[in-house]
């Protein structure tokens, strides 16, 4: 059996990634920093993933599984010494903190000669993820392990999507939607690459990561704002509002027009890939929260992701996203407590004003064009508790 070393054994990790590596007749380490949960795979050694929504509900069992607590970076590195592949859903944010105990695996594996290739793959919603990952690796290496790094560590960056919702139970359960994708850029890898059920590969990633971050992503965090602006739960109740429904698919035009002419995609494909997004969207079984989809709403709201982005590149196409927009200004009154980034923005506008706090947070300058109609349409929201016809116009 090989062995798999996954970092974070949260919703994608145990419902995607360990998963399919599992299907694949993988031995899979969890790290994580959540003592219940490194206990309970350490108990169990099993866990299943439930697919739910579809024509029927699925169980997969998931076994040959442990795990090892993120602060033990010794036993990390020793794990690494012998692993055929490291996977890591963590957060783009969390990605530095695992670098470290990536970089002593490395070196133990040098200093033990194990000339064997290794592939290391973050699996996050991020453009280029890995190969972030291995800038923050080399940063713990010295130039002779990186050279021979380059020769036999492969970072192959990836796009993944599957829904996976908040758990509501205690145990290790994990609560799936049927849909998965998992694409890895082939040209990245060192030495063979790796055969794993349901992960598939292209020469031409950017294309791909682009047009799900963009499109799926930038749908959900539109359906997140809006839907918490309007009192909403779940993202299921929140898109069969019809407001939103047409703000969302407005901002998904927008984006996707963007991505037509950036990499050429088919108009009708890529109008059946919307609208394929939306009706995942709808699934009631996953139950999946507006504070989860909306999390961390400075990231989201930051220039190179979800919403920011494909507004700028709109503009640049001379097409207002009027859509877009919208769900910027939404975002800016996203307040779930618990949500620090979310806090972070509330205290800003508190104390310096929505100009200082939009500039701070998307880099849109107040005084553009587009900021001053964020600022207009935020103002708007703020004052009334619909999206109302005004504000769509
Ligand atoms: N949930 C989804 O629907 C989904 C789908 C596609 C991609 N993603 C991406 O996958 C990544 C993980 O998302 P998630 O929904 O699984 O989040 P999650 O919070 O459920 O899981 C993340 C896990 O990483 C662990 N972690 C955090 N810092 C760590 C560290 N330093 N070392 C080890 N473990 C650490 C956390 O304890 C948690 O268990 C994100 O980048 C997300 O954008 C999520
Ligand atoms: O994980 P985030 O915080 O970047 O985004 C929240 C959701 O949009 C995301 O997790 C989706 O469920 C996922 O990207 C589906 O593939």
């Amino acid at each position: 059996m090989k062995k798999a070393v996954h970092f974070g054994a949260g919703n994608i990790g145990r419902g995607f990634i360990g998963l399919l590596l599992s299907l694949s007749d993988y031995e899979v380490v969890f790290i994580d920093v959540d003592d219940d949960v490194i206990s309970k795979l350490n108990q169990k050694n099993s866990y299943q993933v439930l697919e739910v929504g579809g024509r029927e509900e699925k169980e997969y069992q998931v076994d040959h599984v442990r795990g090892v607590n993120a602060k033990e970076e010794e036993n990390i590195a020793a794990e690494i010494k012998d692993a055929d592949l490291v996977t890591a859903a963590v957060g783009p944010a969390n990605l530095e903190y695992i670098a470290p105990a990536i970089a002593q695996g490395i070196k133990k594996r040098f200093a033990a000669d194990n000339l064997d290739y290794l592939n290391i793959i973050a699996c996050e919603n991020a453009v280029q993820a890995s190969t972030k990952l291995q800038e923050y690796v080399y940063e713990k290496l010295d130039e002779a392990e990186q050279e021979q790094a380059n020769d036999y560590i492969g970072f192959p960056d990836s796009a993944v999507d599957r829904i996976v919702p908040p758990q509501e139970t205690e145990g290790l359960t994990v609560k799936v939607e049927p849909f998965k994708e998992w694409i890895v850029d082939e040209t990245q890898f060192k030495g063979e690459i790796p055969e794993i059920e349901g992960m598939d590969l292209t020469d031409n990633l950017l294309a791909f990561v682009e047009r799900k971050i963009f499109t799926l992503n930038t749908g959900h965090a539109a359906t997140a704002y809006l839907g918490y602006y309007k009192g909403y739960q779940y993202i299921h109740e929140a898109i069969k509002d019809e407001e939103i429904y047409q703000t969302v698919k407005d901002a998904l035009l927008e984006s996707g027009r963007t991505l037509i002419k950036e990499y050429g995609f088919a108009e009708k494909t890529h109008q059946q890939y919307i609208d394929k997004i939306l009706k995942r969207f709808k699934n009631p079984a996953l139950q999946d929260s507006v504070s989860r989809v909306g999390r961390d709403p400075i990231r989201k709201l930051g220039p190179e992701d979800r919403l920011v982005k494909p507004a700028l590149r709109a503009l640049k196409m001379n097409i207002f996203p009027i859509g877009l927009r919208k769900c910027i200004a939404a975002g800016l009154l996203f307040a779930p407590e618990g949500d620090d980034e979310a806090q972070e923005i509330q205290t800003m506008i508190k104390k310096d004003g929505v100009e200082k706090a939009l500039e701070e947070v998307t880099e849109i300058e107040a005084n553009s064009l587009l900021g001053k109609d964020i600022i207009r349409t935020y103002n708007k929201l703020k004052d009334s508790n619909s999206l109302g016809d005004k504000i769509i116009s």
